[in-house]
């Protein structure tokens, strides 16, 4: 931006003239120099003339300019240290002369450009004073860039003028660049550094521009004590025709001459060789493998409360460490939740885990006294020797594959037979090899690997529950006791068990019976009608062992294990309520329904379940009928009448009183002569006050005959004897009417003709209603029995 101050009038007033005079700035000298060439004469009458204007004009007139005046010397002693009547001198010689007077006397930069640009003024208006656009030049906002200074010259300008001040420029800043290396100063890095190349805003004021240029100075003097750091200085920052100092590197110490490579010939290597071989085998260098270290993992720190002891917790542990610590061994187990673990611990808190996990019971539960514990079949008395004789070992050998194992189509497994090396190659993979597991745990020990506990059950006893979780069909526990003959069986059900509540018996194989009463924990399982396991006989090793198996819903913790007995009781004497509580519960201690039997198809697996089944003594006298000797089986609504008889039955007798009927429930074999034996008909004594009553049908029951034919004519009963002549109508007419015997009765009585027939018709007839009033007469001679011995044993 230029802004022009006009050239004042001569008759200007000599205040108004001083205050332009010494308005021009300092550093730059007046462009009024042409018209007002200092001179030593000037400057001293200008100076007195201000002093005395000082002294003579007016006060406030005086005052002003006395101010500016003295501002302006300031300003002027300031910027030229050196004498300035000196350079006014030199300036007046010649152009040249004035130039290199100036830039020895300022050694400013901006005075030096403003010198140049007068220069070029003059050259280009052909005087060696400026013109009055060279006034522009003096004001102090004026820019002195040569982009300023360019952007002043003419577009008119020819070439010839313009190369004649390229030439002058070139020279002048020759001689500046001449004198700055004649004459190095600690002052001339500026100059150097502003020597008209650094492009600057024309906006810039001028105090703006001074502290740039002090702030470079400095900054460019200070990198420079500090070893030319600005010559990595950006390039765009850099001055431009400053060429980047080289610095001298340390000259690096001279090296030792590389020895040349000796070229390795064949015999060179030979003898390295050897050399090798003779020298002993140094401790050979294992190639640098990187070793990753282990992983680390906290075991405190993380939580509160946790610690046993007070002591601080370390990160790592020397390896003396654990032997020296007096400190007992951190407890591995899962920590309590964070910050809050020590309050929990000692204050306690209820809370519900989102899932079963191992959960045994607290010490102290009632434990039956009398159960003698034992994990392991024991052979009793000639149970070993009959077990040997009658030994049948049946070989099964599974045909799986690696990869599908011994899953569900496994022969072994469907024959209950455990895989072992023996019978089965794939080793672990099998899937079959159940009684081994068990045994592994059972070794292992503690209370997770065993997972059953005794419990004491509100109704039935006591029972086992679980104290963790079982997967569907997963082994539980083993059923073991003591195996015993049948005899033994019976023996001890006369004599030992003869008072007890609770059977543990259970049919085994070969006719033997495992008695638990001194057995596993799996004796004290209890029966449901709905169960969740399963009692499954298999063969390990060619030996047949009992356990107990999780149902096909698996088991959770603290669920009460239960299986079905399909109890047998063979007489309604040992017939038990059952008060498992299923929806659909049989009532009794009985076998399944036939509905619930499993089809044919599965014929081996029932088979051998069931031999697991609970019997009681009568089983022992029902085994010698044969395992394949065929059972009625009763239907629920038969055996809760047949129980609620039995239960009639025991209240009379417990009264004193005899039964008078037999059971209903029939059975066979020795069964039921056991159930026969339990009957107990009237004495004699109230068989003798019934000889009255009790006529022919009485004769069926041996003591009732007898009492019947001592009055038989007494007795009205229908029931005699029929004579002889009815014997023989009834047998012409079965002769007629039915095929076999009538055919052999007409063999034998051929002689009677067939017209007896229609006469011995009524005959027929007869016969049923006979038959029926012989039934009716049973039926009615029954209760007449009753009656009778409630009659005796009524007092009365
Ligand atoms: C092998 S023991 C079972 C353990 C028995 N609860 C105990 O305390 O020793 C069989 C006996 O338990 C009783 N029992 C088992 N399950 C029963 C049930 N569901 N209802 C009633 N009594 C049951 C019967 O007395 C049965 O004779």
């Amino acid at each position: 931006m230029v802004r022009r101050i006009p050239r004042l009038p001569a008759s200007a007033t000599p205040a108004l003239a001083d205050v332009s005079s010494h308005e021009a700035p300092d550093d730059t000298t007046s462009l009024d120099v042409p018209e007002q060439l200092l001179t030593p004469e000037n400057s001293r009458s200008e100076t007195s003339s201000n002093n005395e204007n000082a002294s003579t004009d007016d006060k406030s007139a005086g005052r002003r300019r006395s101010t500016r005046v003295a501002r302006a010397s300031l300003q002027a002693t300031d910027a030229l240290p050196e004498s300035p009547v000196k350079n006014n001198e030199v300036a007046a010689s010649s152009s040249q002369a004035y130039v290199d007077s100036i830039a020895k006397s300022r050694r400013s930069h901006s005075s030096l450009r403003h010198s140049i640009a007068v220069m070029e003024n003059s050259l280009r208006n052909g005087t060696a004073l400026p013109d009055d656009d060279t006034t522009t030049d003096d004001h102090p906002m004026v820019p002195d860039t040569p982009i300023s200074n360019s952007s002043q010259e003419l577009p008119s300008t020819d070439l010839k003028t313009s190369l004649q001040e390229r030439t002058l420029r070139q020279r002048v800043e020759k001689a500046l660049s001449k004198d700055e290396e004649e004459k190095p100063s600690p002052k001339s890095a500026p100059k150097a550094y502003s020597r008209g190349s650094v492009r600057r805003s024309t906006r810039l004021s001028l105090v703006e521009k001074a502290t740039g240029l002090l702030e470079r100075s400095s900054s460019v003097l200070g990198k420079r004590q500090r070893g030319n750091k600005d010559v990595d200085r950006r390039a765009s920052l850099r001055p431009r025709n400053v060429a980047p100092v080289e610095e001298e590197a340390p000259s690096p110490a001279p090296k030792a001459p590389e020895p040349k490579k000796r070229r390795v010939s064949e015999s060179d290597l030979a003898k390295l060789q050897e050399k090798k071989e003779d020298t002993p085998p140094a401790t050979e260098t294992k190639p640098a493998v990187s070793q990753y270290k282990p992983k680390r993992w906290l075991t405190h720190g993380l939580y509160t409360g946790q610690e046993p002891t007070d002591s601080p917790p370390k990160q790592r542990k020397s390896k003396n460490s654990a032997k020296a610590s007096d400190t007992p061994l951190q407890r591995k187990l899962l920590p309590m939740p964070m910050f809050a673990g020590k309050r929990l611990i000692q204050n306690g808190r209820d809370y519900k885990i989102p899932f079963d996990i191992f959960n045994p019971l607290p010490p102290g539960q009632p434990k039956p006294d009398e159960w003698r514990k034992t994990n392991k079949n024991v052979f009793v008395g000639d149970a070993a020797a009959e077990w040997k004789a009658n030994k049948n070992l049946e070989l099964s050998t599974c045909m799986c594959e690696e990869e599908t194992g011994c899953d569900e189509n496994c022969q072994n497994r469907y024959m209950f037979y455990e895989c072992d090396n023996g019978n089965c190659r794939l080793g672990p993979e099998c899937g079959n090899r159940n009684f081994n597991e068990l045994k592994a745990r059972t070794k292992a020990g503690g209370k997770y690997n065993i997972g059953v506990e005794v419990i004491k059950t509100a109704d039935r006893g006591y029972g086992v529950r679980s104290n963790r979780s079982f997967e569907p069909n997963q082994i539980i526990v083993e059923y073991t006791g003591e195996i015993i003959t049948q005899f033994e069986c019976e023996r001890r059900m006369r004599s030992v068990y003869k008072n007890n509540e609770c059977y543990y018996l259970m049919y085994f194989d070969q006719n033997m019976i495992i008695d638990a009463t001194r057995g596993s924990i799996a004796r004290f399982v209890n029966h449901s009608c709905e169960p969740n396991c399963r009692m499954e006989k298999w063969t390990v090793a060619g030996k047949p062992r009992m356990a107990l198996f999780a149902g096909d819903r698996g088991i959770m913790t603290g669920q009460e294990l239960s299986y079905d007995y399909n109890f047998d009781p063979y007489s309604n004497k040992n017939v038990q309520q059952c008060r498992c509580g299923a929806e659909n519960c049989r009532g009794i201690l009985g076998p399944r329904p036939k509905e619930n039997v499993r089809p044919k198809v599965v014929d081996d697996k029932s088979k051998a379940k069931t031999a697991g089944t609970k019997r009681k003594l009568s089983e022992a006298d029902d085994a010698s009928s044969g395992p394949g000797k065929k059972r009625k089986t009763l239907k629920p609504k038969s055996i809760k009448a047949s129980v609620k008889k039995v239960v009639k039955k025991a209240t009379t007798t417990a009264r004193g009183k005899t039964a008078t009927k037999k059971t209903v429930t029939k059975t066979t074999g020795r069964a039921a002569s056991a159930s026969k034996k339990d009957v107990k008909l009237p004495t004699v004594k109230s068989a003798s006050r019934v000889k009255a009553t009790v006529k022919q049908p009485a004769r069926k029951n041996a003591k009732s005959t007898k009492a019947a034919p001592k009055s038989p004519a007494k007795s009205p009963s229908k029931l005699n004897r029929p004579s002889a002549e009815t014997k023989r109508k009834i047998l012409a007419a079965a002769a007629r009417g039915t095929g076999g015997r009538g055919s052999k009765t007409t063999k034998k009585s051929p002689s009677k003709p067939a017209a007896k027939s229609p006469k011995k018709s009524p005959a027929k007839a007869k016969a049923p209603a006979k038959s029926k009033g012989l039934g009716n007469s049973v039926k009615s001679a029954a209760k007449n029995v009753v009656r009778a011995v409630r009659g005796t044993k009524r007092p009365t």
